[in-house]
């Protein structure tokens, strides 16, 4: 039996393609759906169960990836580790990755993130307000690469972070769906580069050239010698600014300044435990049990991969009775599943509140950071606790010292945000917006900022040295090809 082909696939959106599942699937009633798009099978998934029967339970069939031409071919990046085929290359970089990214070096990446968030992030919010999107990049960016490479980094505008956002924009772009003819029609990577309207191809091997650069240049600029740097090489692991681990602190402050009652509470329970006259540190985090279920609510409320990696069934395969064959592309769509009203009623509502009981955290409620915002199976996100890490300490310093309101008018009044948020190239985020941030009333932020101020680069002295707790953090964001198969936007194509 196969499960019913649905619509004309063509139709389907470039942009927000998990809402449009999300719909779809109400409007059939299912949770999952069978689409075919030139030739190309593709089930949706849109439920927990479901998806953790075939993802988790049936992980041998369904841990590959499909491949995207324009990334894999034209750019020749078959290494990006979130992409590559289940098998033994795979197997190698993700042992090495948990082997450093273990919670036993937890400790270390602490005291590196604590270094950054205060010198790299709060110390530019009091200087230079203004910036606030720029310096959670360079927060990102520098603490990846201070860990990684050992290297110090400028406390704003480093220029090796701005070349990686560059470089990993542009694999970022290869990956997305329906940017290029590539990814629709495989066979177009044939065609020569002299061609007209190959100029793909062009921009394939200058993508390729700075992703290659990026790699080399802070080991070749006075990166530890270390010899398991040596071995990441080999493996060819990339350190990079996570584009999607930079989105959920901007997230927050975003949530922040919508929503006022929100921001007092948490503001409230960070004074109470914190007091006026210190900074926030790890030893806190335990006690803030408000700040803890608005940081899940937000990994609910907006996932920033709404739809995952997605997956490719290596066997044929039966389930519930369907026949599911070898080679379709399984796409579990986060987003419909923390927003199943079964589970999280209102889903569209901002609630920290529904993870919380007489100011408890229940046990009772699907968590996303444990069950989905992070994926399932043998792929599963292998750095989910160091962005844990860095947005809980990240949120509780900020909203110790600062307010964050909405900008001003020119009457002078606040111009309300409105809770806009769009995926394109895969991650969900909030488009641009202003924010003023100021010091927190009562506070003697300059007092407690103080030493940490200054123009010195941050991530001095030695890094996270290898075989102690070396991080790596390496590109989620190009995980954006979906089903690039079936998504027509004839304009925006080159
Ligand atoms: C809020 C931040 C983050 C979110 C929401 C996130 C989410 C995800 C998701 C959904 C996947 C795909 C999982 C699947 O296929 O089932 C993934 C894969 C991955 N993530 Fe993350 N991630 C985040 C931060 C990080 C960080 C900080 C690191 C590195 C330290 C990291 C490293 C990786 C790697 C290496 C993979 C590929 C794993 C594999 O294919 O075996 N992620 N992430």
């Amino acid at each position: 039996m196969r499960w019913p082909i649905i619509g004309n696939t063509l139709m389907i959106p470039l942009i927000n393609v998990a809402q449009f599942y999300k719909d779809l699937g109400k409007k059939l009633g299912s949770k999952i759906m069978y689409l075919e798009a030139l030739g190309q099978s593709i089930l949706v998934i849109n439920d927990i169960m479901i998806t953790q029967d075939l993802l988790k339970k049936q992980s041998t069939t369904y841990s590959n990836h499909p491949d995207i031409p324009m990334l894999a071919d034209v750019v020749g990046h078959r290494t990006f580790f979130a992409f590559m085929p289940y098998g033994n290359e795979w197997r190698a970089h993700r042992r090495l990755f948990t082997q450093h990214f273990s919670e036993k070096n937890l400790p270390r990446i602490e005291q590196k993130s604590l270094e950054f968030v205060r010198k790299g992030l709060l110390a530019n919010f009091l200087e230079y307000p203004e910036d606030f999107y720029h310096h959670i990049r360079n927060w990102i960016g520098g603490l990846s690469t201070s860990m990684t490479y050992g290297l110090p980094v400028q406390r704003r505008n480093d220029p090796l972070i701005h070349f990686a956002e560059h470089a990993l924009g542009g694999s970022a772009a290869a990956a997305s769906p329906g940017r290029f003819w590539v990814n629709v029609i495989p066979w177009l990577k044939y065609v020569p580069d002299w061609m007209p309207g190959a100029g793909f191809k062009r921009l394939g091997k200058s993508i390729r050239k700075e992703l290659v650069q990026l790699r080399e240049e802070p080991l070749s600029s006075g990166a530890s010698d270390d010899s398991e740097i040596t071995a990441m090489r080999q493996y060819r692991l990339y350190r990079r600014a996570l584009r999607n681990f930079v989105i959920n602190p901007t997230l927050i402050l975003k949530i922040a300044m919508l929503n006022k009652p929100l921001s007092k509470s948490l503001e409230k329970e960070i004074d109470s435990v914190v007091g006026p006259d210190r900074l926030p540190d790890f030893s806190d985090i335990p006690h803030l049990k408000y700040l803890y279920a608005a940081i899940k609510e937000s990994l609910r409320w907006n996932p920033v991969l709404p739809t995952s990696v997605p997956r490719l069934a290596s066997e044929d395969d039966e389930y519930m009775g369907y026949f599911i064959p070898k080679g379709t592309v399984v796409m579990s769509n986060i987003y419909a599943i923390l927003h199943d009203e079964e589970n999280f009623p209102d889903p569209g509502k901002f609630d920290p509140e529904r993870f919380l009981k007489d100011g408890i955290l229940r046990d009772d409620v699907i968590d996303p950071e444990s069950v989905a915002t992070f994926g399932f199976g043998r792929r599963i996100c292998p750095g989910s606790h160091i962005a844990l890490v860095n947005l809980y300490i990240a949120a509780a310093s900020i909203l110790h010292l600062f307010d964050l309101l909405p900008p001003l008018g020119a009457d002078g009044r606040p111009i309300e945000p409105k809770a806009i948020f769009s995926s394109d190239s895969g991650g969900f985020e909030p488009p641009k917006f202003d924010c003023r941030i100021i010091p927190r009333k009562g506070k003697d932020v300059h007092a407690l900022l103080k030493e940490y101020m200054g123009t010195e680069p941050v991530g001095l002295g030695r890094g996270l040295r290898v075989g102690d707790d070396f991080v790596v953090f390496v590109s989620t964001s190009a995980i954006s090809s979906k089903i690039s198969y079936q998504m027509m936007n004839l304009d925006s194509r080159q």
